[in-house]
Order: structure tokens, then C-alpha cells, then sequence
């Protein structure tokens, strides 16, 4: 099928992820439309960070396809895909505003106007440095370096750990007002489901490497008759 035409922006076939002592993903078979926020939800363990990773590119699947916008993955790929990933990369010694400037070189998508508004959005002091900031202000600095790239596929890896529920609740009203109506497709992992669950367009339940659930949010919702919240605790039960 042509992807393009059937408006999707991932598709995975088989995918089986095999580490040296786990079988991460067990069979993965999903088509994920552009323009959607994805919520990516599962106990720990259950293969999130894997599934991301292979989006971006970062790993390979033991078996399966993949394609982005249609397309096998090429060297073209990272400049299709922001990653947020869940380990803290950034450097301590810059200050917020050189860490912004320093990963624009790398980007030609690169949005220094949206950069600016969400520092602003997020609270953010640009002299401060890095190593000086509390593990919420990091997680800020770090969906900021995320979303400030113009691309058609953003993947968040626990963007929201370590921000507080009121600020956490902030910045999902601001990612959602900004790209509701965007070409661009949003997947995040998450354990906030109560708080993500007005942002999602779509759901994927993970468990034990398979999908247990996909489906729209509202769909899910009206066919359990309860919240997603709700229904995770049924699911995972
Ligand atoms: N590099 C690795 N080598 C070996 N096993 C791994 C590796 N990375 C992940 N695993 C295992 O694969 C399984 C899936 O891990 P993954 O990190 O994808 O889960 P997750 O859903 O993101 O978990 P969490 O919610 O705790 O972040 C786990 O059993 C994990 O221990």
C-alpha cells in the first residue's frame, strides 16, 4: 500500500526486538496516521523505550520492517524524527541558551522562535547552567530540544518525569493547543496517564513486548465506558 496516499506516518510489520536476555517486542504490527498525538502506555518493562528506539533509528529490530513516511529507513531518517530519549544527554557545562544554540547547528529544521516561546512556556532561566538545573527544569530543557525542531515525527520518551503535576498539566495544554492541527505526529511514552490522557489523539497499551490495545482515545473510552486511566487498571489487572 502506499503510505503517503493512506495518510500513515509509521508502519511496523513483525517486529521482534530480541536482547542477549529478553524478547523486548514480541511481534509488532501497527500503523500510526500523521498528525496525531500517540500516547504509548505500558508497566515497566513492557517495551516502550524499545519500540521508540527503534523509531528513531537508534536500535534494530531483530526481525521486521519498518518504514517512516513510506519509507525504509534511510540516512535521511534523523532528519525526519526529534527524539527525546529517556536518559539525560545534555552537556553540564553550557548554560540553556548555549545548549540551544549549540544543538541548532546540528539542525536545519531548527525553529529558534518556537525555541524562544518555549523556553518561556517552560520557565526556563537561558544563563543558567545545566548541571545547576533540578531534574524538572532538565526535563523541560530537554522537551523543548524536542519539539523546537520542525519535523514530521516527534518521539518523547517519559518527556514528563521529574516536572511537577501543575507545571507537567501546563505544558500539555501547550503542546496540545500547538499542534493539534499540525502535520506533524507526536508518540510519548508515559506513566502520567491521568494527566496526558486530554492530549492523546490515540492509545497504545504495551504489554510484555505486544500490543495489548490501540485504538483512538475516544473509541477506547467509549467501548470500556471509563477513562484511559481507568482503563489501564483493567488492562493490567
Ligand atoms: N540494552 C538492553 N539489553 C538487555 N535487555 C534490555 C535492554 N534494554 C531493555 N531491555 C529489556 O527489555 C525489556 C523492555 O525494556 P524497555 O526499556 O523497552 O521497557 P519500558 O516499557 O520502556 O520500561 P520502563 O517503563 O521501565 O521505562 C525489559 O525487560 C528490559 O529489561
Amino acid at each position: 500500500m502506499d503510505m503517503e496516499a493512506s495518510g500513515n506516518i509509521v508502519e511496523l510489520s513483525g517486529i521482534h526486538k530480541r536482547y542477549i536476555l529478553k524478547h523486548a517486542l514480541t511481534g509488532i504490527d501497527l500503523e500510526i496516521k500523521k498528525g496525531r498525538i500517540v500516547g504509548l502506555l505500558g508497566p515497566n518493562g513492557s517495551g516502550k523505550s524499545t519500540l521508540l528506539k527503534i523509531l528513531a533509528g537508534l536500535i534494530h529490530p531483530t526481525s521486521g520492517t519498518v518504514r517512516i513516511d513510506g519509507r525504509a529507513p534511510d540516512a535521511n531518517r534523523k532528519k525526519q524524527i526529534a527524539y527525546l530519549p529517556e536518559i539525560d544527554h545534555l552537556y553540564g557545562w553550557m548554560t540553556v541558551d548555549e545548549t540551544l544554540r549549540f544543538i541548532a547547528g546540528f539542525y536545519d529544521d531548527w525553529q529558534a522562535d518556537k525555541a524562544d516561546e518555549l523556553l518561556a512556556t517552560m520557565n526556563l532561566d537561558g544563563r543558567q547552567k545545566v548541571r545547576n538545573l533540578s531534574k524538572g527544569l532538565r526535563a523541560r530543557l530537554k522537551l523543548i530540544v524536542a519539539l523546537s525542531r520542525s519535523v514530521p515525527l516527534v518521539l518523547l520518551d517519559e518527556p514528563f518525569s521529574g516536572i511537577d503535576p501543575s507545571s507537567r498539566a501546563k505544558i500539555i495544554r501547550s503542546i496540545v493547543s500547538e499542534f493539534r492541527t499540525g502535520e506533524q505526529t507526536i508518540i510519548l511514552s508515559t506513566h502520567s496517564v491521568s494527566e496526558s490522557e486530554p492530549m492523546f489523539d490515540d492509545v497504545m497499551f504495551l504489554q510484555q513486548g505486544s500490543v495489548r490495545l490501540f485504538d483512538s482515545a475516544d473509541n477506547l473510552r467509549s467501548d470500556y465506558g471509563c477513562s484511559l486511566e481507568n482503563i489501564w487498571e483493567k488492562v493490567y489487572a
